[in-house]
């Protein structure tokens, strides 16, 4: 299969340039209609969809970001491999602002989203021991390496709901007792609903505050944030433009088999499946469920 990336753009990102042959194209998906148009094109020879996780304009909210929709847009267009940009605050002095954290563990506080592809009629249980894939990870951090950037190599994301941000109680809670690096309103379920699809999925996330646990930061407002990705957006774009020279052409197996998550998972007796749920899962699942799709 010819290796894709997907760049899902977070808050700030909503373009990205030098592609070639770039179009905007409309998908629209059993899951309803993906976040806005998505921009295809080619980036370094490599195919390459950016989609604006709010939309251009930013639309939508972290809790109305069609989740499903855009990760199903992305896996019908081909992508393989997802690199979702995100900003975030920081609950560690050493995780500054302007920061780059690749993501590797989440906290999910989110409750008013849908989190799976799956349900009523086709039940799959897959595996978020490792939410995000360690080789595309890899690559992320040797890029952002390479450029110079500042980044730490791992961190936990803890997902909450906003849109209002945390209390300062919360804050604290989530850094002393929870064990939290940094806090985003959007990186769950996409990482989850990621994995159901068999996309690989890196999150490259954006330190732009320090919440507000902090004594010596204000709290967190939105034009601190949109002024800190706005100083770092280039570094941001300069990570991206070096994927496909890391990258090979060819999408090889997953190492960590993110590409065949769902070989176990479905527990739903194919006889007792829904085939309108079935009908629904043809991108995301139709892999393992073939004919039955
Ligand atoms: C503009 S501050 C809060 C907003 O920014 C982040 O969005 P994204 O993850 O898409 O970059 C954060 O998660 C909130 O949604
Ligand atoms: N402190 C914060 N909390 C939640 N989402 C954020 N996005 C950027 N900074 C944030």
């Amino acid at each position: 299969m010819e290796t894709m990336i997907g760049v899902i753009g977070g808050s700030g990102v909503y373009d990205i340039a030098g592609l070639e042959d770039a179009r905007w194209v409309s998908v629209d998906t059993p899951w309803g209609k993906p976040s806005d148009q998505i921009l295809t094109g080619r980036l370094g020879g490599m195919r390459m969809a950016f989609l604006p996780r709010h939309g251009r304009g930013h639309v939508h909210s972290p809790s109305t970001v069609p989740y499903r929709a855009n990760i199903d847009a992305l896996k019908r267009l081909g992508v393989t491999d997802v690199i979702a940009v995100s900003a975030c605050g920081s609950f560690r002095e050493e995780m500054a602002p302007g920061d780059f954290v690749i993501v590797d563990q989440y906290i999910d506080r989110t409750h008013l989203r849908e989190k799976s592809f799956f349900g009523t009629g086709c039940v799959a249980h897959v595996s978020l021991a490792h939410p995000t894939c360690a080789r595309l990870s890899a690559l992320c951090l040797q890029a952002a390496r390479a450029l110079d950037l500042r980044v730490h190599e791992r961190g936990t994301y803890l997902a909450m709901e906003g849109p209002q941000f945390s209390t300062r109680a919360e804050s604290l809670m989530y850094r002393d007792h929870w064990g939290a690096d940094i806090i985003g309103m959007t990186g769950m379920p996409e990482a989850a609903l990621a994995r159901e699809a068999e996309l690989c999925y890196a999150s490259v996330a954006m330190v732009t505050d320090y919440d507000c646990w902090h004594p010596d930061h204000d709290a967190v407002d939105v034009a601190a944030v949109i002024k800190t990705v706005g100083q770092n957006a280039a570094n941001a774009r300069a990570l991206i433009a070096a994927l496909p020279g890391l990258l090979s052409s060819r999408h090889a197996a997953c190492p960590q088999g993110c590409d065949r998550a769902l070989d176990h998972a479905i527990m739903t007796a194919p006889d007792r499946r829904d085939p309108r749920l079935l009908a629904r899962l043809d991108a995301v699942a139709g892999r393992v469920l073939g004919a039955q799709t």
